[in-house]
């Protein structure tokens, strides 16, 4: 049987524009600790890890006073100007450590209520895949197409799902991804999207609903229910 190795890279460089707090949202307090602790703990609860690296904006005054910022497991890459570069940085910083075929997994700082269960999942559905993939979610509302705030379509849903993380792609397939995007002046907001732009087709695995990305301040509350029904 073919053994695997998995990393982890988690995006913690944003700046929660959106959350508009007096810090960056992942560090705001949520169920007694701050959200990217409940994000790496669950991480970390999957077992599957050679390492993981945080991608940690080098202005960053919060990370270092974070014991789980000094885990054995627990890597800090340089943050970069949007998600794709934060990625990128921590796939460098990985370089001499992971092979080229070695599966990684990358997870937002900003999705506290991943279980590790989905973790398993991801990788269980997609380790001897050729490409890798995403867990997402088939959308449930009605979609309508809308310019100058009125309707102009309803769109079929059926074949529409939204991207969660973690995304899972092998180390030098995602690297090469996301410098082609960059290259050609592409904004990718994740990583299937890079590997999309080059022809290939990542694979669906449904994940919970429950693994939302903490975005503006009514998500909180909600994080909050979410974790008490996870421990
Ligand atoms: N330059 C950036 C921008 C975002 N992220 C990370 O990518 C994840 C998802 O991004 P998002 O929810 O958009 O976070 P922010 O960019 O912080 O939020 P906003 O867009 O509201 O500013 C977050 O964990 C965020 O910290 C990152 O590592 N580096
Ligand atoms: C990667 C992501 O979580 C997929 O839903 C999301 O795209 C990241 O957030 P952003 O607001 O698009 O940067």
């Amino acid at each position: 049987m073919a053994t695997h190795t998995f990393w982890g890279i988690v995006p913690a460089a944003g700046v929660g524009k959106r959350m508009a707090a007096d810090r960056p949202k992942q560090y705001l307090p949520l169920a007694g600790k701050t959200v990217i602790e409940h994000t790496l703990e669950h991480l970390l609860a999957a077992e599957i890890w050679a390492g993981v690296a945080v991608a940690i904006s080098p202005e960053d005054p919060y990370w270092p006073e974070l014991a789980i910022s000094r885990h054995p497991l627990v890597h800090t890459a340089p943050g970069g100007k949007e998600r794709a570069d934060s990625v990128l940085n921590a796939l460098d910083y990985l370089q001499d450590r992971a092979g080229e075929e070695d599966w990684v997994l990358v997870h937002d700082a900003a999705r506290p209520c991943i279980a590790a269960a989905d973790v398993h999942k991801l990788i269980d559905a997609l380790k001897d895949d050729a490409v890798g993939g995403i867990l997402a979610l088939p959308v449930a509302d009605t979609l309508k197409r809308v310019s100058d705030g009125s309707i102009s379509e309803t769109v079929d849903r059926s074949a529409i799902w939204r991207a969660l993380t973690p995304q899972m792609f092998r180390y030098g397939a995602l690297r090469d991804a996301l410098r082609d995007a960059a290259a050609k002046g592409s904004v990718v907001t994740d990583e299937a999207s890079a590997l999309e732009l080059q022809g290939r087709r990542p694979k669906i695995v449904e994940g919970r609903p429950d693994n939302l990305k903490i975005t503006r301040p009514e998500d909180l509350p909600l994080a909050e229910f979410y974790l008490k029904q996870l421990s």
